[in-house]
């Protein structure tokens, strides 16, 4: 089974090599200080500028009615090594790189989150290093068109069966936008590209972004000398585009094409701030509203949210894909008097979400893909009040400086927590990450005044999920209809979807389309089917995230201007598309969730227009991708033996820090790296804390001494001597794992890798760093680790088996459409709008976990013959009964490529059996083989 889709149920979240935090490598060794004096004096300097200064400068721009007495933290927190007193200042502490890519940074250096790329496929995610914030794209900026009208009607409590009191918002009812005659009239935002120059600090961009940098009148809804800047053209690094901006892939993201003429009047809407301060009436937001954005009206359920955030109740609001989220948080941004922090699943997002913001808004963003200057200047701009809002990603909170920027003063005034559903393992795409989002973080640590959370697509269990961790009251929840009526939903059974997906576009309606999005799940799949539409006469490009980054975004471009009628494209498709006039939605490949197929059918139809949709299915499609489901299984053989090494220490101290390293504890256990991290992450979070998760770093390092000989430094300098004890020789390098080396002299791993670089910058040595390793200080070891491995084994089970019945929840929708519904619901041919959307809003009414009957076989004639011969000619190998099951389920896993088991004959022969029964079988044939039972 190939192996490279754009999925987006992997997660991975990766500190940068050259960021680990400082403070995040745990409590302050206070007695082993004397060791390293120069270290720990300037670490004790910082540590007192630090805190200090920021919260200094920072504070006065705070309301003080706000303000929250310091969370009680029973962890002390290490400080920062200062080596940049350009820095000093600062109230956390970024160090200029000296080495300009995230993997030889050292170690040392806090980045701002410096990382190398993540990559969402697991094909991909074995052989790339992993990044900061994920690129894998979840979902996609849509924009439904709905008129206003009648506002008074427009909101209507409703208990629901789960005790929430749900505000149910109809459509076109909102009166507010038709009374707005009086309004001022301000000159209409045309493009969405709009916003904040000062945010695009990304990459290479932002080194010249001064240069375009006009300050223009200084307004504050707050305070006056808040500053707006403006962009101009920008050159980006490498010179090869202009306007545009380098993500951490290099991706090109274009930025004020069009330039906006917008001319927003500082002086309004500050006295519109303040007159929704004093009153936060629906005509005061509606004046400004059409200042700040220019819009006539709000959408279904953006009045609501707005109130409920500026009276400080924490949210959950649940409204369509394109309906207009980001404004909920933008208007209350600009009336808060603190700060608002968005935090965002991926840097694409982020950086789409800062473009959108409206000028009167000033932005900025933290993610991996900035360099330290970039970083710094971000935090600069938040140290100074200019910026009112911030992205980040979720990793950003394993970062303790990060956090101990807004501890001890209510800086922030609202956190967004942008695709809340991530927060939820029983979403369709969790993220380990997004655990970590907790009131008890967000509110407690940070000091966040309120909680916004957003989503297009939650289930009510996931729902809930995310409502408790957030503590978000039951009545607070603001949710409208999950489907648009302007989309034309059609299914069809494929014998030869090639041919038939052929057939759909040179017929009516497609026919007539000139936009159209085709899904498939497969990157080799979007270039194979755009080259054969290209050979049948249509205009077709593919797109996944495989394609160098320059190219995806001239496709996106083509695609924009409607030069190309069709992008064949992977989920990673739509990462800042602004387009509204997709005519039509395809479905090539089932989708893997009914979430998934709602989000991407809601890129087609966004300016009202009726819309097409169709899903082309069949069985082997269905087979292949229920398979994929079960790639994140693990056995509880294998977490206790990870379990095992993560507590291998026998009397850890919470001062130690302990690394393992991704890839090779990937290929160890078996387990995708993001399976790990999941691990990792629950054994922080769960009920008993047994770690705390550092950033993750490069560990290993290979050390070349240039003028003075190893041993002369080792005489002066103990850090020296201790590698020369720990190291290993190769080629005349030294060769030694930083945690290890510090460890065994009691420093912070950032304080010897800080110490390095000193070293480096005096010519003495060069170095390499390598093998990027979770970090993790023990806090407690498990007393029963086989219980514990049992427990975690369980809630994993569970999570495969609700990845699976949401594709198996497709397919039966699918199948009921296509073969069973009968025109019962008004469908008619292939038209099954009614009994789809009946189908799809049952769906997210429910749990999403109820038992679906499924169409897989449970067992075949040949299946044990079939594993006996396998076993008897692989006898050399070691396996489990479920590394069997993916063999002939023709799934690859971190210790069994498909590079070399592809070749065994019986890869993929029993894809059509359900996976348990297949591993079920496996087992049998094991305990006869090796005569001992076997998990
Ligand atoms: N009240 C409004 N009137 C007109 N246009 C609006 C209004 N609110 C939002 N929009 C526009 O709708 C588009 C989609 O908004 P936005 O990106 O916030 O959607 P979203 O709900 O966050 O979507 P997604 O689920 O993809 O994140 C944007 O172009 C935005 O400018």
């Amino acid at each position: 089974m190939e192996s490279d889709s754009d999925s987006d149920a992997s997660h991975i979240s990766a500190t940068p090599p050259g960021s680990p935090s400082p403070t995040a490598a745990g409590p302050p060794p206070l007695e082993r200080r004397g060791i390293l004096l120069s270290s720990a004096k300037s670490r004790t300097k910082t540590s007192a500028s630090t805190s200090t200064t920021s919260r200094t400068i920072l504070q006065p721009k705070i309301s003080k009615k706000h303000s929250k007495p310091p969370p009680k933290s029973d962890r002390v927190e290490p400080k920062p090594l200062n080596t940049s007193p350009i820095l000093s200042n600062l109230p956390f502490q970024i160090k200029k790189s000296t080495i300009p890519t995230d993997k030889n940074a050292p170690v040392g250096l806090l980045h701002g989150g410096h990382c190398a790329s993540k990559f969402a496929s697991f094909s991909r995610a074995q052989d790339k290093i992993l990044n900061f914030e994920p690129d894998n794209a979840v979902e996609m900026k849509t924009e439904i068109s709905v008129e206003s009208a009648g506002f008074k009607e427009a909101v209507k409590d409703e208990v629901d069966g789960k005790g929430f009191t749900v505000k149910k918002v109809r459509k076109n009812l909102n009166l507010i936008g038709g009374s707005s005659s009086d309004l001022l009239t301000v000159k209409k935002a045309k493009c969405v590209n709009e916003g904040n120059f000062v945010k695009l600090n990304i990459n290479g961009y932002g080194r010249k972004k001064f240069k375009y940098m006009n300050k223009r009148k200084g307004f504050s809804s707050s305070n006056r000398r808040h500053k707006y800047f403006r962009a101009s053209k920008g050159t980006v690094r490498g010179g090869g585009e202009e306007n545009g901006v380098f993500d951490e892939e290099g991706l090109v993201v274009d930025i004020r094409k069009g330039q906006d003429k917008l001319s927003f009047q500082a002086e309004l809407i500050e006295e519109a701030v303040m007159r929704v301060r004093n009153e936060a009436s629906d005509d005061n937001l509606l004046k400004l509203l059409k200042l700040t954005h220019g819009y006539d009206s709000f959408r279904d359920g953006q009045l609501e949210a707005i109130k409920m955030v500026l009276s400080g109740k924490s949210t959950m609001l649940i409204l369509p894909t394109g309906a207009g989220k980001s404004l909920c948080y933008q208007l209350p941004a600009l009336v808060l008097p603190g700060i608002t922090l968005v935090v965002s699943p991926l840097v694409a997002l982020m950086i789409d979400q800062l473009r959108q913001l409206p000028p009167a808004i000033q932005g900025g963003l933290l993610c991996s893909s900035q360099t330290a200057e970039e970083a710094l200047e971000t935090l600069r701009l938040l140290q100074e009040g200019a910026l009112k809002v911030l992205f980040v990603s979720p990793e950003r909170f394993l970062n303790a400086e990060f956090i101990s920027i807004f501890s001890g003063a209510s800086l922030l005034s609202l956190v967004v927590v942008d695709e809340a559903h991530c927060v939820s393992e029983w979403s369709h795409n969790f993220r380990p990450s997004y655990m970590r989002l907790r009131a008890s973080l967000l509110r407690g640590r940070l000091n966040a005044g309120c909680i916004l959370a957003m989503t297009a697509t939650a289930t009510n269990r996931t729902l809930c999920d995310v409502m408790r961790a957030l503590e978000i009251p039951p009545t607070n929840l603001i949710q409208s209809t999950k489907l648009r009526d302007n989309l034309h939903l059609s299914v069809s059974i494929s014998a030869n979807r090639t041919k038939d997906l052929i057939a759909l576009l040179k017929s009516s309606p497609f026919l007539n389309i000139k936009s159209i999005i085709v899904y498939c799940k497969f990157q080799s799949e979007t270039d194979m089917i755009s080259k054969y539409l290209c050979d049948n006469n249509i205009s077709a490009k593919s797109y996944h995230s495989g394609i160098p980054a320059k190219d995806r975004s001239r496709v996106q471009d083509l695609f924009c201007s409607n030069k190309i009628r069709v992008v064949v494209a992977t989920v990673a498709f739509g990462m800042g598309l602004d387009k509204s006039d997709v005519g039509a939605v395809i479905h090539y490949s089932l989708p893997e969730s009914l979430e998934e197929y709602v989000q991407e059918i809601g890129r087609a139809g966004r300016d009202g227009r009726l819309s097409y949709c169709h899903l082309l299915f069949d069985d082997t499609t269905y087979f292949k991708l229920r398979s994929l489901m079960h790639s994140d299984g693990v056995d509880e053989y294998a977490v206790n033996k990870l379990l095992c090494q993560i507590f291998m220490s026998e009397r850890p101290t919470i001062e130690e820090i302990y690394s393992m390293v991704k890839e090779s504890a990937s290929r160890k256990f078996d387990m995708k790296e993001e399976v790990i991290l999941t691990i990792l992450t629950q054994l922080e979070l769960g009920e008993v804390q047994y770690i705390h998760l550092l950033p993750q770093m490069n560990v290993t390092c290979t050390l070349n001494f240039h003028q003075t000989s190893p041993s002369t430094i080792a005489a002066r300098d103990i850090v020296i001597a201790e590698i020369l004890k720990k190291s290993e020789m190769k080629d005349g390098q030294y060769i030694f794992n930083i945690p290890f080396v510090a460890n065994s002299i009691g420093m912070l791993a950032l304080d010897l890798s800080n110490h390095l670089e000193s070293l480096k910058l005096k010519g003495e040595i060069t170095y390499e760093l390598k093998d990027q390793a979770f970090c993790y200080t023990i806090l407690e070891v498990p007393k029963d680790i086989c219980s514990l491995a049992g427990q975690l084994t369980k809630w994993l089970g569970e999570v495969e088996t609700c990845k699976v019945r949401k594709i198996d929840a497709v397919f039966n929708a699918a199948t009921f459409a296509a073969k069973v519904c009968d025109n019962a619901f008004g469908c008619l041919k292939d038209h099954h709008t009614p009994c789809l959307q009946r189908t799809i809003l049952e769906y997210f009414n429910s749990d999403g976990d109820a038992d679906v009957p499924i169409k897989m076989d449970q067992n075949s004639r040949f299946l044990q013959a079939d594993i006996k011969v396998f076993l008897q000619s692989n006898a050399h190998a070691k396996f489990t009964p479920r590394a069997v099951a993916r063999i002939l389920h023709g799934l690859a896993s971190p210790a069994f490529p498909s590079a070399t088991w592809s070749r065994t004959h019986f890869w993929g022969r029993y894809v059509h059996i359900d996976f348990r029964a297949v591993m079920e079988a496996t087992k049998q044939e094991l305990i006869s083989f090796v005569g001992k039972d076997v998990t």
